[in-house]
């Protein structure tokens, strides 16, 4: 089995609807395809002799350490899918040691999804677990679900910042499918104020929100502070003066903006933009271990996966997840071998052609404090 299958067997039992939800892009889908073809185009150049018995996959990232380099995006509304929904996705990872960042638009509430991680994760080890937000434009809001996710153990914040309005997807709006079916909530947004209901359209996508919000949030949390969804240099430029701790490269999986470049070829800008000060994960069209190698040869620390957990989650649940999450490791852990590296940090530019364009090699965030 292959990671893309995943999305057949799960099309096999689930309602269309709900798989164009997962499937769709912004209008025609074209950054959805460029994501994927990027990848395909960019080729490994091994190198020999030189590998060992096993590769340390492991990777430190603000606030946490992961057993592999591949974490899971932030996805919502995972009790479309399956009846636990979030909670079965949060077992898999803190078992299988991967990231997870839970979506702020989560059908389980984040204190339930951490208790989950921490039951699954292996004695002693604590799982990898970070909360996506969209900043609110009523910051007392915002500050309400901070502190829950603060108190539920969850180690970085993950600020999206790709979507001052929502994307157009088309497929949902041919469908009909703008709201959660009965029964079904954003838990997190349930009571934050009085009377609360956690309907889906409490998240308010704000063209107003700015650095000043970014600054704000800075100073009421300790924790770790990521953008997700920055494509411009400039704007990483920006996100090392404001002290932001960590960059998700990101085009929302081709859902906000359509027609941005692809994510991995962004990359080598990118990573050369913040010159290793703050770490840059990747997603977007991750589907095998040769894209996770060929993204941390280009400068990313790690790599996300959003649509094929979705496919996963539908297809097996828990068990589902942990196999396509066992699978991406093998992948990797094979790759790494054949490309004559002894582990993550040991992949660099030389191992991809066509080579990174000149004056933009990117440097690597070295995994120390930030
Ligand atoms: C069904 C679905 C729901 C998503 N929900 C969120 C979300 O709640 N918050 C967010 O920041 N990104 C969300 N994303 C974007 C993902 O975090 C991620 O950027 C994207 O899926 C990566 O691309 P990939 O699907 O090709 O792996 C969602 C993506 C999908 C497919
Ligand atoms: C707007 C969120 C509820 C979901 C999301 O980010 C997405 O579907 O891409």
């Amino acid at each position: 089995m292959a990671v893309r299958d995943f999305e057949a067997a799960a099309r096999a039992t689930l309602d269309p609807v709900h798989a164009d939800f997962i499937a769709g892009g912004a209008h025609d889908e074209i950054t959805v395809r460029a994501n994927e073809a990027a990848f395909r185009r960019l080729r490994l150049l091994p190198r020999v002799l030189r590998g060992s018995a096993e590769r340390e996959l492991g990777v430190e990232l603000p606030g946490a350490r992961a057993r592999m380099p591949v974490l899971l995006s932030p996805t919502a509304f995972h009790r479309l899918l399956v009846p636990e929904g979030e909670v079965a996705a949060a077992r898999a990872a803190a078992s299988a040691g991967a990231l997870m960042i839970a979506s702020m638009a989560s059908t389980v509430a984040i204190g339930e999804v951490a208790e989950a991680a921490r039951k699954a994760a292996p004695d002693g080890e604590q799982p990898a677990l970070w909360f996506q937000l969209y900043i609110q434009p009523d910051l007392e809001i915002t500050e309400a679900l901070v502190r829950r996710a603060a108190d539920a153990g969850c180690q970085a914040l993950v600020v999206t910042v790709d979507s001052p309005v929502h994307g157009t997807h088309e497929r949902n709006r041919r469908n009909g499918f703008h709201d959660l079916p009965p029964g079904l909530r954003c838990e997190n947004l349930v009571d934050l104020r009085d009377g609360e209901s956690g309907h889906v359209r409490q998240i308010v996508m704000s063209p107003e929100i700015s650095w000043t919000q970014v600054d704000w949030l800075r100073r009421i949390t300790d924790l770790p502070v990521l953008l997700k969804g920055v494509l411009h240099p400039e704007d990483a430029r920006l996100a090392v003066r404001h002290g932001v701790d960590g960059l998700l490269l990101s085009n929302h999986g081709g859902r906000q903006l359509d027609t941005v470049p692809a994510t991995l070829e962004l990359l080598p800008e990118i990573a050369a933009a913040v010159g290793g000060r703050i770490p840059v994960i990747l997603d977007g069209g991750v589907r095998r271990g040769t894209d996770v190698v060929k993204a941390l040869a280009l400068g990313a620390s790690a790599v996300g996966i959003g649509r094929p957990v979705m496919w996963a989650l539908a297809d097996g649940g828990e068990a589902g997840v942990g196999r396509l999450l066992e699978l991406l490791r093998d992948e990797v852990d094979d790759a790494l071998a054949l490309c004559g590296a002894t582990g993550v940090r040991d992949v660099g530019p030389e191992l991809v052609r066509p080579p990174a364009p000149p004056g933009r090699v990117p440097g690597s965030w070295d995994g120390g404090p930030v």
